[in-house]
């Protein structure tokens, strides 16, 4: 006799988390020297097959793409396969066939897998994870820290936001008894993941998993050497073949072919605001082909705001700048993109954010002192160049520092600060993804026009940072920004959201503004079914006083 569902008896409590403790990898240090030996065991053995896994089997590669490191692009690390249709279709096939017995195991085994994996990142794979995530994104020490510490949190916290969905059941009556049974979705979930962050790519296929469903899986070709370490932890944790499926491979290609199914029952995307725009008019292209309405979660692009009132502390304001615009070459979502500073700071700031900025070191991130690695491809070097080309030729901007690129070894931006006397330039509304910071000197009696500026001029409304020690200003800013950001921060940078602190997410272009981090993230990935059961059935027909 097999036994699928050994429930047991009683209703266990899980772990109460509390986030992962960043180590600071001082030179010398074991941390540090773990990982620059597992730097060295990547770069040394041959490049690495980072395969398509499917129903389990991680299959041969085929027709390849080659993953290389930015800060040295020559250094090949993997090779990747090209999906083809037939491979997606076989990923789902093989999700669609693990579901039955996924979707009904008992949510406490599922959890225990999850809870297995953040021990299986924190402990046997940190160091795997620090060294591919550092290589293959181009994190720093630090930002690669706080990258696998995120991955830990969020598989630690999403078993605690599971457990209160299935633990919130409804008011029973005597003589009734409600229950909600929170089913995982009818189909399969795609999740498309980005580039930036390997605690994202692990993220988004596993939250649907934890909540019962099974996941087509397509990370980001740039991310692919740490996105294949979290697979195989995925798989050593216990997740059953077929549950969740990676495929690599051209993004567009992958969901069309989702979209053609009739069971797909939810995409996951995190990326860029016009890919799931994209996304969204494919769903509204095929809707007579669903089974059911495909839930779309989408946490997209941003061009986030510092605003400083005349009564901001200037050194808190220059670290903000500095550390939420450049940290990880300004490739957060959540980044400092624009700055509107008062004039009266302006004079003494100006001079700090220059020295400031043409100190940072620019270059190999496995080297202690760098503080901005490589950008993660040539396309965003491009992307960066054309516009110092266009701020360059334009008379109302100035390139403060900074505003060169390099792309012979590796694809090295300098970090920029482009003054601008027009409000409404590109530069103050369009998303670039690199570290560049604009900046518009607002006059210090001008501040709920700036703040009326600040608002609409972007078509997004992820993080804003509002700096200022004067209350009823910063209450002012807090009101005309309702709708601004879903992240606001008053006098800290607008980068760094918390696991278990911060639920991250937010509106108009950027998103669907789901709350990463909270119980509504989860909620997206379950669909109620409201069970009724009358222990007193009605055994006559007729109302009172009938005759
Ligand atoms: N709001 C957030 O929480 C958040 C977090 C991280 C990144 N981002 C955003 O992500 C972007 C950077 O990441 P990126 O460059 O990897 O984004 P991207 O949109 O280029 O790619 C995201 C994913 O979508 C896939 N994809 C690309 N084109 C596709 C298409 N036409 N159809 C379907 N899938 C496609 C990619 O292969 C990748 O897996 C930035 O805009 C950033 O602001 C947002
Ligand atoms: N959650 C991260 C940003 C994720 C997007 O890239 C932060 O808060 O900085």
């Amino acid at each position: 006799m097999t036994i699928a569902n050994a429930r047991i008896a009683g209703n266990p409590r899980v772990p109460e988390p509390v986030n992962e403790q960043a180590r600071d990898y001082a030179p010398g240090s074991p941390e540090a020297r773990n990982v620059l030996a597992e730097i060295d065991a990547v770069t040394a053995a041959d490049v690495r097959d980072l395969p398509n896994v499917i129903n389990g089997v991680r299959r041969p590669i085929g027709e390849s793409a080659p993953v290389v490191a930015p800060h040295e692009h020559g250094l090949e690390l993997g090779r990747i396969p090209v999906a083809t249709a037939e491979d997606v279709n076989a990923a789902i096939d093989a999700a669609l066939a693990a579901r039955h017995d996924w979707s009904r195991m008992d949510w406490l085994d599922r959890v225990a897998i999850f809870l297995r994996a953040a021990e299986l990142v924190n402990g046997k794979y940190r160091d795997e994870l620090m060294a591919t995530t550092m290589l293959g994104q181009s994190k720093t020490f630090h930002q690669a820290e706080i990258d696998v510490n995120e991955l830990v949190d969020f598989f630690r916290y999403n078993v605690k936001l599971a457990e209160q969905i299935y633990t919130a059941q409804p008011f029973s009556v005597t003589g009734v008894q409600n229950v909600m049974d929170h089913r995982p979705l009818e189909g399969f979930v795609l999740a498309l993941t980005p580039f930036n962050f390997t605690a994202i790519a692990g993220n988004l296929p596993s939250t649907p998993a934890l909540m019962g469903n099974v996941v087509v899986w397509k990370p980001s070709e740039k991310s692919a050497l740490s996105s294949d370490v979290v697979m195989r932890i995925f798989v050593e944790a216990g997740v059953p073949a077929g549950v969740i499926n990676l495929v690599h491979g051209d993004g567009k290609l992958v969901t069309e072919v989702a979209q053609a199914s009739e069971h797909l029952a939810g995409i996951s995307f995190t990326g860029s605001t016009a890919v799931f725009r994209s996304i969204w008019r494919g769903i509204a292209n095929n809707l007579e082909t669903f089974r059911s309405y495909p839930r779309l979660v989408g946490e997209t692009g941003g061009k986030n705001a510092v605003i400083a009132h005349p009564s901001a502390d200037p050194q808190a304001l220059l670290v903000a700048l500095i550390r939420g615009a450049f940290e990880y070459q300004g490739q957060k979502c959540s980044a400092a993109s624009r700055a509107y500073l008062p004039r009266s700071l302006w004079q003494d700031l100006r001079e700090q954010l220059i020295e400031t900025t043409a100190g940072l070191v620019v270059g190999d991130v496995t080297r202690h002192e760098t503080f901005v690695g490589a950008v993660i491809d040539l396309a965003a070097a491009d992307r960066l160049a054309a516009v110092f080309d266009h701020v360059k030729q334009s008379g109302d901007h100035e390139i403060l520092v900074g505003g060169s690129v390099s792309t012979e070894k590796g694809w090295f931006v300098e970090p920029t600060i482009v003054e601008t006397t027009d409000p409404r330039s590109f530069v103050m509304s369009e998303e670039f993804f690199g570290p560049l910071l604009s900046v518009y000197v607002y006059e210090d009696d001008d501040w709920e026009h700036t703040l009326g500026l600040l608002d609409s001029t972007s078509q997004y409304a992820l993080t804003c940072s509002i700096f200022g020690s004067d209350r009823i200003a910063i209450n002012t800013a807090l009101d005309v920004l309702r709708d601004n950001a879903g992240m606001i921060y008053v006098n800290d940078k607008p980068t760094g959201a918390t696991m278990g602190q911060q639920s991250f997410g937010g509106g108009r272009g950027s998103g669907t503004n789901d709350k990463t981090g909270s119980v509504l993230a989860l909620q997206r990935w379950v669909s109620g079914r409201f069970i009724k059961e009358n222990m007193t059935p009605d055994l006559d027909w007729t109302y009172p006083y009938m005759g």
